[in-house]
């Protein structure tokens, strides 16, 4: 078996601090946890969830090596029972979660633990790192893939990743938002997922002529041969050499030129007269691959407002780094805590109505309409409510009672988000196929409208409440005045 890392004590300090508290008080109650996030990252309409799998790696293996709990003791902050205690833990709780590779949307539960406060709290920053981190990356990934049209994205991301699991992580979920693959060769062992590549200057450099280093490749990979044409001059000798190669060498061994890839220059003139001269020479068949600093605006720019001829395109930083808006402010926020047996809902109050947050144990659905097939809105629930698709369905919006929405019976499906992952501390849930994640992402996604899906001025996705819901959280704002 493979040797995991263990990973337990990437927590922040706090978690460890305040469990000590809940321990030395036997205050171990079992609590509930939501975690959500508020904003879309880019001004965008929707996220895809990804990194569940890396969770539960993580609850699974949950526990403190003798020289984690060592460590700790050095700190002098932790008494010996405690410290004992600690040795001994692991998670014993349910979790439920939205399958990876759904589009989902602000406020809603992507996840809901509800364990032993200490359990709970322990495993906040790691649930939150991954989650928050594969997400955010997906949720790029998918841009620069619905920019693109149906032509292939490579994630080139690696070496401008911030570190290892950056780069191994990041071409995980750049895959299942519709990648067709990545550069980065440990994810292809480690996930199956496609792994490809093109060349880079240093190697025609490295030879005395450019037309030597494409005549080497071509030997070498003539089934699979995309040749780098910028290094000196795109036009004047990189793809003259280019062609060069396949009519002395590829064509007369009966093999085709499968590529050229620019990385410098105007890449819309030059993927013009680049398309032009392949055709010239009877190469339809050899695609345009560009590369350098890419992102959704620019190869939407490309394709739309430029007329450029390019058939794939390779995107590294913008993807990996998911640049212009580098972080995805996921959140784990308490929502019920028991007492005497039973659950009391909690609220946590700010100035800023946005960062109310919903109490209760709840769960969500997501509100398909029959005729379309479409999803219409989100519809947070108390886990206790039942509904029947035959009945009128009144959605609230989470604030106030007067903005409510009514969809007649019989015209939609409801579909609950929430599955099981944990019971018990056991695993319940068979994570998918990298492949059947990707395959169930891209079906969800053609079920919300383009609206929410374009890049500027998104409309909004309703992620409403039950009245039960809107009532509760209603009723504890009231009770906080
Ligand atoms: N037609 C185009 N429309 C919009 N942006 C483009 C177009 N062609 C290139 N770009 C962008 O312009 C920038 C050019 O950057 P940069 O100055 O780094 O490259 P360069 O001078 O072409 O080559 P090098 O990478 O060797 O420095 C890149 O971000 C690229 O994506
Ligand atoms: O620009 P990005 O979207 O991050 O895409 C990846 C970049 O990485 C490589 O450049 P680099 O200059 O590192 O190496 P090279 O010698 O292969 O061009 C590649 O040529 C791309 O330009
Ligand atoms: O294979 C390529 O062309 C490649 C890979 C990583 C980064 N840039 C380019």
């Amino acid at each position: 078996m493979k040797e995991l890392r263990n990973l337990s004590l990437v927590m922040d300090f706090y978690e460890l601090t305040m469990s000590q508290c809940y321990f030395n008080q036997d205050k171990n109650q079992e609590v509930v946890f939501d975690l959500f996030y508020r904003n879309n990252p880019d001004n965008g309409g929707l996220c895809l969830f990804c990194g569940l799998e890396q969770v539960i790696e993580y609850v699974k293996n949950l526990h403190f090596e003798k020289e984690d709990i060592e460590y700790l003791r050095s700190l002098q902050m932790f008494s010996n029972d405690f410290l004992d205690y600690l040795s001994t833990i692991h998670f014993t709780g349910d979790i439920y979660a939205i399958p990876e590779g759904t589009p989902v949307f602000p406020h809603e539960p992507l996840l809901r633990v509800k364990a032993p406060i200490i359990e709970a709290q322990l495993i906040e920053t790691a649930l939150l790192l991954a989650l928050n981190h594969q997400t955010l990356i997906a949720t790029k990934a998918r841009r620069i893939v619905q920019a693109s049209e149906g032509r292939a994205v490579m994630e080139f991301g690696a070496r401008r990743a911030h570190n290892f699991d950056a780069a191994i992580y990041g071409a995980r979920a750049a895959y299942i938002a519709g990648c067709v693959g990545s550069a980065t060769t440990y994810a292809g062992k480690e996930y199956g997922l496609p792994v490809l590549g093109t060349m880079a200057h240093s190697f025609i450099q490295s030879f005395s002529t450019e037309y030597d280093a494409f005549l080497y490749y071509a030997k070498t990979y003539p089934n699979n041969c995309t040749l780098l044409i910028d290094t000196y001059s795109t036009l004047k000798s990189g793809i003259k050499n280019a062609i060069r190669v396949a009519k002395d060498y590829l064509e007369p061994n009966g093999y085709r030129l499968k590529g050229v890839r620019i990385d410098s220059g105007d890449m819309a003139y030059l993927s013009k007269q680049v398309r032009k001269e392949l055709d010239q020479n009877g190469m339809q068949d050899c695609g345009i691959v560009v590369s350098n600093s890419l992102d959704e605006y620019v190869i939407e720019s490309l394709i739309h407002q430029q007329g450029a001829k390019i058939d794939s395109f390779g995107v590294g930083e913008n993807l990996i780094c998911s640049k212009n808006s580098p972080v995805f402010g996921g959140v784990y926020k308490l929502v019920a805590i028991e007492k005497d047996g039973e659950m009391i809902p909690k609220i946590k109050i700010s100035d800023n109505v946005e960062k109310v947050t919903n109490p209760g144990m709840k769960t969500v659905y997501r509100i398909y309409d029959h005729e379309t097939g479409m999803a219409q809105a989100d519809l947070l629930a108390l886990v206790d409510e039942k509904f029947d698709e035959n009945e009128d369905l009144t959605i609230y919006h989470p604030m106030s009672r007067w903005k409510y929405k009514v969809i007649p019976g019989g015209t939609y499906e409801l579909r609950e988000l929430l599955v099981p992952i944990f019971k018990r501390g056991q695993v319940v849930y068979q994570c998918p196929s990298l492949d059947g994640i990707r395959e169930y992402s891209k079906r969800e996604l053609d079920t919300i409208w383009e609206e929410i899906k374009r890049f500027a001025y998104p409309q909004e996705y309703y992620v409403d409440l039950t009245k039960k819901l809107l009532d509760l959280k209603l009723q504890l704002l009231n009770e906080h005045k």
